[in-house]
This record gives structure tokens, sequence and C-alpha cells, in this order.
């Protein structure tokens, strides 16, 4: 069998955050036995996907679905918490709230950028100048992207984005924020982007915008992928929703919208894992190792985000290793001898300097609890 074509690949991938409430109980977790009191929330409970070469992927979903969260992952601005992610070329992420540095200048994000993406300054120099105005921020160019507006931020992110040429280019509701001109300014330049046969991922709550350039979509509602398919079939059944949630009462929008969030709370990994071996080994039931296949794809491509209790210990020890040999240094003894006597750590020796009538400084050292002194040079 021919392997499927991919340009993305994205393989029971889930996202897990701690819910910390403060800097203080995230400080207690690195140091406690059971973390089972901190909350998690699953912004990802187990998506597969994959995105053709050239094709125009839309992602869909209401607010807090994982929109942001999967087309992050996939531009490797965050890491998954399980699961396979493979990427085949460069990607470019436009989004509202990523990419720039607030206190660099436009022109200076532009350089930054490129450089970042592979590109050299004499490449860069060249392209300057077609980045500039296509992002038609005028003297704004210049000046620190803080003081931009989001439309602003959004005309230059994207000119930047789509002149670095890379091989995806991921735009998560960046045209959301301009005007109508740049608007159109942006479809053309992603239809542009289109017929040169390169790979799109177009996050957006703009629907007529999904319909006008996307070939498939994928709809995430809740951490989950709830379908994928042709435009069409997937924004009629999304609207279905839509009208279906707009007409319930406060009340239940609340209560369902709970339900939901409750279901991301709880999500279970190892529960998940079992079900898709028990999937696999019913599609396949002559291939053995499937759960080894699966704990592979599930774990093998990350790195885990917490750290494991012998990770935890050696950092411990090295931690207190440091601080012995600090302590040590300070004291101005030997190793050996705070071995032999551990309280002359605290007890440092002192040093004199005494002047006299020679070019360098005499040093009488006394140690403290002999009161003896040496000459250490004369
Ligand atoms: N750093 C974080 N810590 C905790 N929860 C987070 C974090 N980032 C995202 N989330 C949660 O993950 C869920 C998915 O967020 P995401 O930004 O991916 O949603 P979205 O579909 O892009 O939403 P929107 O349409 O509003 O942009 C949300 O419930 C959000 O609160």
């Amino acid at each position: 069998m021919a392997e499927e074509q991919y340009k993305i690949k994205v393989q029971n991938v889930t996202k897990e955050y701690d819910l910390f409430k403060t800097q203080t109980e995230k400080l207690k977790s690195f140091f406690s036995i059971n973390n089972k009191n901190v909350p998690h929330f699953w912004s990802l409970m187990g998506v597969s996907f994959t995105v053709k070469p050239g094709e125009a992927l839309g992602i869909i979903g209401v607010n807090g679905s994982g929109k942001s969260t999967i087309s992050n992952i996939i531009s490797g601005i965050i890491p998954q918490t399980t699961g396979e992610v493979d990427v085949k070329g460069d990607t470019s992420i436009v989004a509202i709230n990523s990419g720039l540095k607030k206190n660099l200048t436009g022109r200076e994000n532009i350089r930054l950028k490129s450089l970042m993406q592979g590109l050299t300054n004499s490449e860069i120099d060249t392209m300057m100048d077609d980045i500039i105005s296509f992002a038609d921020i005028g003297d704004f160019v210049d000046q620190p992207v803080k003081s931009y507006s989001s439309g602003m931020k959004s005309r230059l992110g994207f000119s930047i984005a789509v002149h670095i040429k890379p091989d995806i280019l991921i735009i998560d509701e960046a045209l959301s924020v301009g005007d109508d001109t740049f608007y159109q300014k942006c479809v053309d330049k992603i239809s542009e982007f289109r017929n040169e046969g390169k790979t799109i991922v177009f996050v957006s709550h703009a629907l007529k915008q999904v319909e006008l350039l996307c070939d498939r979509v994928a709809w995430i509602n809740y951490g989950k992928l709830k379908q994928i398919g042709p435009t069409e079939e997937v924004i009629k059944e999304y609207r279905k929703f839509t009208a279906w949630f707009k007409k319930l009462s406060k009340k239940d929008k609340k209560k369902f919208e709970t339900e939901q969030k409750d279901i991301q709370k709880h999500f279970d990994i190892n529960k998940y894992e079992q079900s898709v071996i028990k999937a696999e080994t019913d599609a396949h039931p002559d291939e053995k190792n499937v759960a080894n296949v699966v704990n592979h794809r599930f774990y093998g491509s990350v790195l885990r985000e917490k750290m494991s209790w012998l990770s935890k210990g050696v950092t411990a020890l090295v931690a207190l290793a440091i601080v012995f040999f600090c302590l040590v240094n300070v004291s101005g003894h030997t190793v050996t001898h705070v071995f032999a006597k551990p309280a002359s750590l605290f007890k440092p020796t002192k040093v004199l300097e005494v002047p006299n009538n020679r070019t360098h400084k005499t040093k009488i050292v006394y140690e403290n609890k002999t009161k003896k002194h040496h000459k250490k040079s004369e």
C-alpha cells in the first residue's frame, strides 16, 4: 500500500495545562509528591488529521475549542503533551498575538523573523522594501511594535510571513483585524500562495473566508476533532450546531459549556491510550506489538513536560552540591577540612591585611578557633 502523502500529520495529539492559581502554587507543585490537587485542563484530547501538500485546510470551532492550541503545536511554538506531529517543511505562522517582539521596531522585527527563517542579510535587504510596502504601515515601520494597533501588527505579521516564502503558511485569525483593503490584499496573496502549490492552515471564525479559501475544514469542538471533510459539508454541520446553540436559553448554554469543560478537566490520558490500542487492535487483529507502537506514538516524540521523581531527586542533589561548594568557597576552608569539622563551614577564616613598608601587602590568616596566625607571605 502506497504511503499517504502529507505535508502535516498530527496523530493522537493532546495538550494538558495545569491551572495553577498562583506562582507559589506552581513552585510548590515542583516539590510536592502528590500533584492531584492541582486542577488540570486538557485543551486537546486526542486530535488526528493530515494536511496534503498544496491543500488549504480551515480550522473552525467555538471560542476556546483548541484551534490556536493545535496551530501553535503545528508551528512548533508550544509542545504537545502526547502524540506525534510531523511537519514536512518550514512553517510560518501569522497570528494576532504571536511572533512580533514588541520592543523592536517593525523593521527590526522583519530582519529578526527573516533571520530566524534562515534567510541571509542580503536576501533580507532585497525583500525589505517589498515587505514594508505590502504592510503599508508608513513611518511606523521604524517605531517599536508596542505602539502599533492590532490591525498594524496583523499587517506587518502577514507581510513578513508571506514574503519569507515558507512551505506552509499558518494563519490564525490574523485577517479578522485588518480593514477591507488589506483583507483583499491578503486574500489575493493567499490565492497566489495556493497557486504556487504551498500548504495553508487557516484558523478562523469567519466562515465566509473559510469557504472562500479552504479545500477542507477541520471542526475542533471542545478539544476534540468533531469533523473533517470538504469545506461545504463541515461548515453546514457547524452552522447547524451554532444555530442549535444560539437557540438555547442562557442557563442551558451555561450548562452545556460547563459540561464540556468538565469533560476536558477530567480527561484520562491512560484511558485514552487504552482506547486507541483497542481500536487499532480491532482494526488490525493480525498486528503484534500494537500497544508498543501506540505507546511510542504517544510519548516517543515528546519531552515529558513533568519531571520524573528520579530527575527531581538528581536536580535537588545538584542544587545542594552547588550550595555546599559555594559555602566552602566563602568559608575559606578546604573541602577536607569542612568534612572533618562540618561546623567550620559557618566559621570563615579571617583575612587581615597588614600594611608594611614593602611593595606588596602581607596577609596574615587567622584561624577562628585557635587564634593562631600564620604568615602567608612576606
Ligand atoms: N496557557 C494556558 N493555560 C491554561 N489554559 C490554556 C492556556 N492556553 C489555552 N488554554 C485553554 O485551552 C483552551 C483552548 O484555547 P485556544 O486558544 O486553543 O482556543 P481557540 O479555539 O483558539 O479559541 P478562540 O477562538 O477564542 O481563539 C481554552 O479553554 C483556553 O482557556
